[in-house]
Order: structure tokens, then C-alpha cells, then sequence
């Protein structure tokens, strides 16, 4: 049996280098994360990362994404959102050992709002059943990363590769509930210049 895993990652609020702000349109991948692993990773293109970003290492991190709403309908309980709906989001950066890639990329999965119950939750009967959202390729996408979870792995089996990642859903929900990194999500107007400043950022698509 191997440990269990930590259920929160990083510290009680983001330090440098976080928060990292990555930006781009959505691309296509090689199709896997959805019809492999039944967890769909948006991609955006890792081209210019090590320039832009050479601290930025490959590995699992967790942080908050917009879609930019000129293209991308977010529907809401009060209808379809006008302004760019900040989400929790798992991320992986990297040549998916499992697979052998030979260029690295950025793959970013969407999770639902923390304030809906956790569709990756332990002790779910049957399959894990990922967030799924209609497709929204082509669609610019905000990032920024607040914090690292762990390294890429290479997996005996698909099965082992999926729980993982279930896992790293967890620990971002977890992580990003601390309340200096809830503030990234929920606009309290309580947020001090440098996190409004990022929200504005990350909501922002002229
Ligand atoms: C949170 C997260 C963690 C991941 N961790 C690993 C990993 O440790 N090893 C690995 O080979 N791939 C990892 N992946 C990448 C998956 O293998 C990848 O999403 C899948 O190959 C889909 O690729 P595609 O977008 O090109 O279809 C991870 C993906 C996510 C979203
Ligand atoms: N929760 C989600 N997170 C990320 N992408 C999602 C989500 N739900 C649906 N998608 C869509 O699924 C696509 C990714 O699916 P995937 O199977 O990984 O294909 P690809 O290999 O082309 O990246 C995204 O580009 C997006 O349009
Ligand atoms: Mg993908």
C-alpha cells in the first residue's frame, strides 16, 4: 500500500513565485483526457514557458481559471453570465510521463464551484465521475497558478494514473478553501490591492 497523500498542499497563503499568470487560447491535445482517463484537460499552448516562465517546473498545481465570455456561455443559476465566472482549477505542466510525450505541455481540468459538493469526493460508488463542461475550444483562457501539489509520475496502470489525479482534484478543493486563496474565487470586497488587482487581471479579455 502505498501513504496516503496530504490533504492540503503548499502554504496557508500563496508565496513566490505564485501567483503565476498563464494566458491562451484553448488548443486540441492528443484527445486522451476525455476518452482515456473520462477527465477532460483543456490545453492551452506551452510554447513560450520556459522564456516567460523558467521557475515554473513541471509537476501537478492547483489555481483559478476565467474563460473568456464573449465565446464561452457560462450558465448560471440566474442565467447565462455576461462577466468571465472564475473557477477552481488542477493542472498539470509537463511530457505526461504515462505517456511519453516528447513536448511539454500545459493541461488544465475545470472543477465546479467550491460551493457545489465535490463530484471526486472518497467513497463514491462506482466510476469517479469527472466535471464535464461543453467544449469551449478556441475560447482565451486565464490562468493564474497559486500553488505546486507534486511531480509528474509515470503509472502501472490507467486506473493508478486516474485515482491520482481524483486525488489532486481533493487537495485543490482543499487547498484553495484557505480563506487567502477563497479570495481568488469570491470577490468579498474585502481583497487588498494585490489579489484585486490579480482578479482584475484574470477576469480581463480586451
Ligand atoms: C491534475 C492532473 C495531474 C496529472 N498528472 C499526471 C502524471 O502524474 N503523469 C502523467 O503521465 N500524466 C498526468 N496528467 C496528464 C494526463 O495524462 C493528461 O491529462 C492526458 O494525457 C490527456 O492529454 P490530452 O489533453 O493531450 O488529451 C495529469 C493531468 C491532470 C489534469
Ligand atoms: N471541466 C473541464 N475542464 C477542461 N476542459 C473541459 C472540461 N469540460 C469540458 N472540457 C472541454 O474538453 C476539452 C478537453 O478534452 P480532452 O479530452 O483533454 O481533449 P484534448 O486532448 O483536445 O485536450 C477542452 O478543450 C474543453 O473544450
Ligand atoms: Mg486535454
Amino acid at each position: 500500500m502505498s501513504k496516503p497523500r496530504d490533504p492540503v498542499a503548499g502554504p496557508n497563503a500563496p508565496e513566490p513565485p505564485f501567483p503565476i499568470r498563464l494566458s491562451g487560447p484553448v488548443i486540441k491535445g492528443f484527445g486522451r483526457g476525455s476518452k482515456d482517463l473520462g477527465i477532460p484537460t483543456a490545453n492551452i499552448p506551452a510554447d513560450d514557458l520556459s522564456e516567460k516562465h523558467p521557475e515554473l517546473t513541471t509537476g501537478v498545481y492547483y489555481g483559478v481559471v476565467a474563460l473568456d465570455p464573449k465565446t464561452y456561455h457560462h450558465e448560471t443559476s440566474e442565467g447565462s453570465a455576461s462577466t468571465a465566472v472564475v473557477l477552481p482549477a488542477v493542472l498539470s505542466i509537463g511530457y505526461n510521463p504515462f505517456y511519453k510525450n516528447t513536448v511539454r505541455s500545459v493541461e488544465i481540468h475545470i472543477m465546479p464551484a467550491l460551493t457545489e459538493p465535490s463530484p471526486t469526493a472518497a467513497g463514491q460508488e462506482g466510476h469517479t465521475k469527472f466535471n464535464r463542461l461543453p467544449d469551449f475550444y478556441k475560447t482565451r483562457l486565464n490562468l493564474l497558478i497559486l500553488g505546486y501539489i507534486r511531480p509528474e509520475f509515470d503509472y502501472v496502470s490507467l486506473e493508478a494514473l486516474v485515482e491520482d489525479i481524483r486525488v489532486d482534484c481533493e487537495v485543490a478543493r482543499e487547498s484553495l478553501l484557505r480563506e487567502a486563496y477563497k479570495c481568488y474565487l469570491v470577490d468579498s470586497g474585502k481583497t487588498s490591492g494585490k489579489v484585486s488587482e490579480d482578479r482584475a487581471w484574470l477576469v480581463s479579455f480586451d
